[in-house]
This record gives C-alpha cells, structure tokens and sequence, in this order.
C-alpha cells in the first residue's frame, strides 16, 4: 500500500506578475480580468502602439487598465515606461517622482513584438541610464542581440557578452531585471553577477523544451520570444527557479494575440498563459518536489526587489482536475491559450 505524501492544496500569499502584457482598448478589456483574477499586481509592458514612451502616457494607460477592470476586482498595475533612442533623463525624474512609473524597458530595435522604436545603441542612452541609476529605477531588459548573423537560438547568450556585461561593467549601481530568461547561461550570469540583478522566469519556460513546438507539426501557440530551448537550459530554468535564490521571481510574459495573428504563415511571437499562470507554476514547482519554494518566487522575491510591500492576503491552489477553454474571446476575435483544451492538474481557488 503506497502512503499519498504530496499535498492536496497549497496556500500562499497572493503573488504578483512582475511582467506582463495588457495591450490596450478591447483587447484589454478581454485580457484584464484573467490576470486580475490571479495576481494581485503586475508589471505592466509599455510596448503598445505607439509605445507607452512618457510619464503622460503611463498614466493615461494606467487609468484605462484601471477603468477597464470588471467592478469587485481589485488588480494593481504597475507602470513601465519604453525606452528609445531619445528618451529625454529629465523623464526618468518625472517618472520616479510619479510613484506609479516602476521600471523602464529596454527593447533592442526589432528584437521582438512591436519593438520597432526601440533602441539602436544603448550608449546613445547612457545620460538617461545614468539618471535611472542614481534614482534607482529599475531597467528591465529583453535580452537578446537583434544581429541576423547570430543563430536565433544563441541570441540571448550573446546578448551577455556583448550587451550585459558592458552595461554593468559602466553602470555598476543599476537595479537590471534581465526578463523572461531562457538559457542556462542567463540563469548563471544572473546567479553569480555582483549588484543588484535579478530575473524573471516564465510558467512555459520552466515547463516545456523547444521539441514542443514541433511536436506532430508546426504549433503556433508554443511560439514566443525568447524563443523555447534544449531541455539543458529548461532545466537550469527549474533549478533556479525553485533554488530560494531571491535573484529570481515569477514573470508570466503572458502576450495575447488574436488567432488570426498566430495561426498564419508568419505568426506572431508570444504565448498567452493568464487564465492559468498559477496552476502552471505549481505544476513545475510540484515536478521538483519545491512546492515549498513557490510562494518566495511567486510572492516575496519580486516586491522585495522593485521596493514594494508584499501583498497581505493568501490564495489557495487546490489539487482538482479541469479543462482550460479552448479559446477565449478577445476583442472582436479570439484568443488561443497556451493548453487551450487540455487538462489542467491544480485549481486557483
Ligand atoms: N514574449 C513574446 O513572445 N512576445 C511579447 C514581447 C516580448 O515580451 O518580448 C509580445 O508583446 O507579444
Ligand atoms: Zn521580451
Ligand atoms: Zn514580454
């Protein structure tokens, strides 16, 4: 007779998205109230079009997030402004002085969804970057080179050498999230880095190699940047993630787009996890027996990091079986979640 030793329900305290995307008019009002229903707050994206680059427009988005939010929900948003080439520094004091702007992003021009204005040349950033540092406004980073020459797969490792260590090495004192890694080169660069540097990990990441893209043929859905690696990395992603290290918290990058934009022949980059964030995680922290680690990657490590208290109440995942939707609606189309149709193993109460 076999004892049953995992357990049945988990709770912990409410935890936070430190990155996601909530794009903008309908589309928003479709996507909000699923990660309202599982964060507390997140990390809000500016890469909208055209880009949330001010102050000014931050707040006109923060307050169209918050209009949009179903009556009774309570949801956080927390603002990040775009950098670009011109980004002026007198921004980043407007921005800090906001108290609703958290972080600036970085997207390296063409690297990855509606990065277009991005930027070209960080060092054309340095007098901007240099204010960041002194106020201590984190940079968030999408870390990977946009140089065609470089294997698509490779692109995040050289973003390291090329990119991170230089920065660093000029900015010592800058608060960088290097987001959504995927390589277990990211994993130790960020493990073993002197200053303040920490990472986001997505549910995917951790959950699945890039043979899931193509199994039984070409699956749109699994399609993200960066892109899904060899398990070698998945596995370093897993080992980080569950370690306790507090360089490391939870980061869904979840980015709806609509059917239409990934089914086709060039589809879109993101996968859309915000009806089931939580089940996901629990579900990798489970795999490696780190249940116990989840609610300081979930809920401690990314308020403790931004400077922000940590939320107070608790949620509960329950073990119960259920089917995600296929798709859900999304403006005037629909949305494919990432294991739409497929039976999911926990329950977020
Ligand atoms: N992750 C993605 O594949 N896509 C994101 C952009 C990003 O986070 O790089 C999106 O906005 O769709
Ligand atoms: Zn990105
Ligand atoms: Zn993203």
């Amino acid at each position: 007779m076999s004892t049953i030793d995992t357990p049945q329900s988990l709770t912990i305290t409410r935890p936070d998205d430190w990155h996601l995307h909530l794009r903008d008019g309908a589309a928003l009002a479709s996507v909000l109230p699923h990660s309202a229903r599982q964060f507390a707050r997140a990390i809000v994206m500016p890469n909208l079009k055209p880009p949330v680059t001010t102050t000014a427009m931050a707040q006109a988005y923060r307050e169209r997030i918050l209009a949009a939010l179903p009556a009774g929900m309570r949801f956080e948003p927390l603002m990040t402004l775009y950098l670009t080439d011109n980004t002026d520094p007198d921004e980043i004091r407007r921005a800090q002085d906001s108290g609703f702007v958290h972080a600036v992003k970085l997207y390296p021009a063409g690297a990855t969804t509606n990065s277009d204005a991005g930027v070209t040349d960080l060092a054309r950033c340095y007098k901007t970057l240099e204010v960041m540092q002194e106020v201590g406004m984190p940079f968030l980073v999408h870390g990977e080179v946009t140089d065609q020459e470089i294997d698509l797969f490779d692109r995040e490792a050289v973003f390291i050498e090329r990119v991170m260590r230089p920065l660093r090495r000029d900015m010592p004192e800058l608060k960088i999230v290097f987001e959504h890694i995927t390589t277990k080169d990211a994993a130790q660069y960020v493990a073993e880095a002197d200053g303040p540097i920490a990472a986001t990990i997505t549910a995917h990441h951790l959950l699945y190699n890039r043979n899931e893209i193509f199994k039984g043929g070409i699956r749109p859905h699994y399609y993200c940047l960066p892109v899904l690696k060899r398990e070698e990395h998945r596995l370093a992603l897993m080992t980080a993630a569950t370690s306790g290290d507090e360089r490391f918290f939870l980061g869904t990058d979840s980015a709806p787009h609509a059917v239409g934009a990934k089914e086709t022949s060039c589809g879109c980059a993101g996968c859309y996890t915000a009806l089931h964030a939580m089940e996901m995680y629990t579900e990798a922290f489970e795999r490696a027996g780190a249940l116990d680690k989840l609610e300081a990657f979930a809920s401690f490590h990314g308020p403790d990091f931004y400077d922000l208290p940590r939320n107070t109440g608790q949620v509960t995942l329950k073990r119960e079986a259920w089917t995600l939707p296929q798709s859900v609606p999304m403006a005037d189309s629909t949305l494919v979640p990432l294991n739409g149709g497929e039976q999911i193993n926990w329950k977020l109460l």
